[in-house]
C-alpha cells in the first residue's frame, strides 16, 4: 500500500486515532489487532506481525494443534500487510475516531502464506486467468436478523423493529412491508457500506421472518469483490449490533425455516462479449463445459462450501438450497442456475455455498470448477427441467464427514488449494467436528436416559 494512500487518508480524517488491521481466518471470521494512528505509516510500508496460528483456529477460537501452526512451530509470528485500497473509516464506531484496513498474511516479503484463505483465492485467480477471459462477478449474501433477547423457551427469535411493537413473524418473500419495517437497518447498511467503498446495492426480504439478502454490485475484479463481501459481512453485523440485534450468517439458524446461502454469479467475457451467451444458453458449449467442471468437483469441494455441522442442515429439500449435483435454466431447485435476463447477462449462479462459507474459499471453488471444465472440455449432463427435489439425481454429501473424506481424496483439490492448505483445513475441520460430536444433546437425556 502506498505511502500517499496513508497520508491522504490521515489528512482527510484528522479525527482518526486508532486503526483496526483485519484478516479473515479459515472460517471467514475477521480477526486482527488495533494500532495507534502514529504507527499507521510504518505498518503500511513495513507490515506487522500476527501469529500464523490465526489461520488454524476452530469456531471456538482455539488453535487446532494438529494443524502444525501452533505449538509445533513455537506459535511463531507471520508478516502481515494491509491490502491497498481497503483503508476506510469505521462508521459504526461511536467515537468516530476509528479506521480499518483489510490485510493478508505472508510467508516472506513477497510470497503469500499458504494458510491464508485469501492467498488460496489469489492462486486460483492466477490459474483461472490463464484461460484468458474477463469476468462479470457478483456476490449475494443471505442472513438473519435475530433478537438479542431469547424467547420464553430460550430459543432465538426475530427482532422487533425499531419503534414498532411488532415482532417480525411473517414469511413474506420479497415483502415490501418487511423492508419498510426494517428500513432504518437497511438504509444504514447501504450507507455504511458506501462509506467503506463497498458497493452493496439491492436488499431483499427473504423467505423467513428476519431473513434478508444483500447483493453486491457486479464487478470485474474478483479479488476486490470478495474482499468487499468479507467486509460487508462485518458491516451487516456491526450495524445490526447498533440497533441491539444480532445478524447471523449461520447456514441454518431455524430448523423449520429456509437457510442462508452465499450465491456467486459469474459470466465470462472476451473483447467485451459474454461468451456464455446464446439463444438457448443451456446449449452454449463453453457454458456447458464450465458447468461440467463445477459438477465434477461438487463432491470434493463441498467441505469448503458447507464448513460446519450446521451447514448440512441447510441442504434440505424444498428450501431452495441445493441437495443434488444439478443445473438448469431459470430454476432455483438446482445447484447451478442459469438466470434468465437476456443474452448479455448470461451467467452461472453458483448456489451451493452456505452463508457461513468463507467467501475466499467458495470463490476459489467456483474458479477451480470452471477452469477444470473448460480446460478439459468436460461434458455436462442435461439441464434439469422442473422441480429437482422431486427427481432422481446424484446427491451431494449430507454430512461433514463424507464431504471431508471426498475433499481429501481428490488430487485436483490439493492441486488447486495447495496440499498444505488441504491438510490444514482437514485437521481444523475434523477437530471441530469432534468438538461438536462430543456434545450429548438434551434430547438424548430426555428420550434415552430414562428408558434404555
Ligand atoms: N432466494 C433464494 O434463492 C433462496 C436461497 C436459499 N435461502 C439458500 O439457502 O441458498
Amino acid at each position: 500500500m502506498s505511502k500517499s494512500e496513508v497520508k491522504d487518508f490521515l489528512s482527510q480524517h484528522p479525527d482518526i486515532t486508532t486503526i483496526e488491521l483485519l484478516l479473515s481466518d479459515l472460517n471467514g471470521v475477521v480477526r486482527g489487532k488495533r494500532i495507534e494512528r502514529d504507527l499507521l505509516e510504518k505498518v503500511f510500508t513495513k507490515g506487522f506481525y500476527l501469529p500464523g496460528s490465526v489461520m488454524a483456529l476452530d469456531s471456538a477460537g482455539t488453535t487446532v494443534e494438529e494443524s502444525g501452526l501452533g505449538m509445533d512451530v513455537g506459535d511463531r509470528d507471520r508478516l502481515c500487510k494491509p491490502i491497498p485500497g481497503t483503508l476506510s473509516i469505521v462508521p459504526w464506531h461511536e467515537g468516530g475516531d476509528r479506521a480499518q484496513a483489510l490485510c493478508t498474511m505472508y510467508k516472506d516479503r513477497s510470497t503469500g502464506f499458504f494458510a491464508d484463505p485469501r492467498q488460496v483465492l489469489v492462486n486460483a485467480i492466477d490459474r483461472f486467468s490463464q484461460l484468458g477471459y474477463d469476468v462479470g462477478f457478483a456476490v449475494e449474501l443471505e442472513f438473519y436478523l435475530i433478537d438479542k433477547q431469547r424467547d420464553e423457551k430460550g430459543n432465538i427469535q426475530p427482532p422487533i423493529a425499531l419503534g414498532s411493537e411488532r415482532r417480525m413473524m411473517s414469511s413474506q418473500v420479497y415483502s415490501i412491508d418487511d423492508l419498510d419495517q426494517y428500513d432504518f437497518f437497511i438504509r444504514d447498511v447501504i450507507e455504511t457500506a458506501r462509506q467503506q467503498n463497498i458497493p452493496a446495492d439491492t436488499v431483499i426480504a427473504e423467505y423467513a421472518p428476519g431473513q434478508f439478502e444483500v447483493n453486491l454490485d457486479y464487478g470485474t475484479d474478483i479479488l476486490k469483490a470478495v474482499d468487499q463481501a468479507v467486509l460487508l459481512k462485518r458491516v451487516i453485523r456491526s450495524v445490526a449490533n447498533k440497533y441491539n440485534m444480532d445478524a447471523s450468517f449461520m447456514a441454518k439458524p431455524y430448523i423449520d425455516q429456509s437457510g442462508s446461502g452465499l450465491h456467486l454469479h459469474l459470466s465470462l467475457l472476451k473483447d467485451g462479449e459474454n461468451v456464455f451467451a446464446a439463444e438457448d444458453p443451456t446449449q452454449n458449449p463453453l457454458l456447458r463445459q464450465a458447468i461440467a467442471g463445477l459438477l465434477s468437483m461438487a463432491d470434493s469441494t463441498q467441505a469448503f462450501l458447507a464448513p460446519t455441522v450446521n451447514s448440512f442442515r441447510r441442504l434440505a429439500p424444498e428450501n431452495f438450497a441445493p441437495t443434488s449435483k444439478t443445473w438448469a435454466y431459470d430454476n432455483r431447485t438446482v445447484a447451478l442456475r442459469i438466470p434468465s435476463g437476456g443474452q448479455s447477462a448470461t451467467r452461472i449462479e453458483h448456489r451451493m455455498s452456505g452463508a457461513d462459507a468463507n467467501p475466499y474459499l467458495a470463490t476459489a471453488v467456483l474458479l477451480a470448477g470452471v477452469t477444470e471444465g473448460i480446460q478439459n472440455k468436460l461434458e455436462a449432463p442435461d439441464p434439469v427441467v422442473g422441480n429437482a427435489y422431486d427427481q432422481e439425481h446424484e446427491q451431494v454429501a449430507d454430512n461433514q464427514r463424507d464431504a471431508l473424506r471426498k475433499m481429501e481424496a481428490d488430487p485436483r483439490v490439493s492441486d488447486w488449494f495447495g496440499k498444505d492448505f488441504v491438510e490444514l483445513y482437514s485437521a481444523c475441520k475434523w477437530s471441530e467436528l469432534r468438538m461438536f460430536e462430543q456434545q450429548i444433546t438434551q434430547m438424548e437425556y430426555d428420550l434415552l436416559l430414562p428408558y434404555v
